[in-house]
């Protein structure tokens, strides 16, 4: 049996990613060595900035990506929601795995819900797309940039910086951080970002061996919904950094059906634009495109477009 080197970033939340990965990998095939590489990526290093504000997509992938097609590592394990919609020539996605929350937590040392926050509160995050949909809720609270990793994020709540934080429910859960969580917040009034929650494997589209081991790994269902839900978000021309939230689910009474709910938001809260469609399974991208350009109708590209000039 092979061994098969796995691309990391380094922070608490990856390396559980990446020891997952392992731990499935090993689970359907005992034989096998895997290793973890771990390596700094540029969102990593650049704590400072809102990513909105660093530009360029994939701050926390490329150099895990240039590692496999150097031959330094064979998969990389990403968080879905950090993962461009294109792959470098040469590689490609293999696998996602099955999903875990995809909501946004409410964590605070203060309050249990949004709802209770008085005006003037501050509140923690620097995603375009948890502000616009918090502002369009709350207009009378204050957004203050949140960066860091999931650990650092904390420290900052607890040191009094702010009076409550965003923080996606699955990084928490991942990190036994889940006491740490007052309340969740429902799609209907926080919509997921395309992607969360979910983790994927990248690898080298020429090679088949790991291809074949990695198989066993995908969870169909999660892999659709996340299709879907990246269609509409590419169709948009947004990554993580812009306010656009994309949540597929399984169609409560048609099982062959998918769910998909789109939004995009001006930053300041102040309009945000919805909208909801039904596809088949089997067709994902399709319905993506469908909700994509039904947004676009509705004024999306103007909204998007007036971000990148930021
Ligand atoms: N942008 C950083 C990032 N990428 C993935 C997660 C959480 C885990 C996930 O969504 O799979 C987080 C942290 C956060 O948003 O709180």
């Amino acid at each position: 049996m092979p061994t098969i080197r796995i691309a990391t970033r380094r922070s608490p939340l990856a390396l559980w990613q990446a020891e997952f990965v392992r731990a499935e990998l090993l689970r359907h095939h005992p034989d096998l060595t895997v290793e973890l590489v771990p390596f700094v990526t540029k969102g990593d290093k650049i704590l400072d900035t809102p990513l909105a504000k660093i530009g360029g997509k994939g701050l926390f992938v490329k150099e895990l990506e240039v590692a496999m097609l150097e031959g330094e590592a064979d998969i990389a394990v990403h968080s879905m929601k950090d993962v461009p919609a294109e792959f470098p020539e040469g590689l490609k996605l293999a696998v996602i795995c099955d999903r875990e929350n995809p909501t946004d937590a409410f964590v605070s040392n203060i309050y249990n819900r949004i709802d209770e926050v008085p005006s003037g509160a501050i509140i923690g995050t620097s995603s375009l797309r948890r502000q616009c949909q918090i502002k369009a809720l709350r207009p009378d609270i204050e957004i203050k940039t949140l960066r860091g990793n999931v650990g650092t994020r904390l420290q900052k709540l607890d040191d009094g910086d702010y009076d409550a934080i965003i923080l996606a429910t699955a990084g928490l859960t991942r990190l036994d951080l889940n006491y740490r969580i007052k309340s969740e917040i429902a799609p209907e009034i926080l919509l997921p970002a395309a992607g969360q929650g979910a983790v994927g494997i990248e690898c080298r589209s020429d090679d088949e061996a790991t291809l074949n081991l990695l198989a066993p790994l995908n969870h169909k269902l999660t892999a659709a919904r996340v299709r879907a839900e990246r269609a509409l978000s590419h169709a948009l021309e947004g990554g993580c950094q812009v306010p656009i939230g994309a949540f597929a689910e399984l169609s409560p009474d048609n099982q062959s059906e998918l769910r998909l709910r789109g939004l995009v938001g001006e930053v300041d809260g102040s309009r945000l634009l919805r909208f909801e469609h039904f596809g088949s399974l089997l067709e994902p991208e399709k319905l993506g495109i469908v909700v994509a350009e039904a947004l676009k109708e509705q004024g999306a590209t103007a909204i998007i477009q007036a971000l990148q000039d930021i």
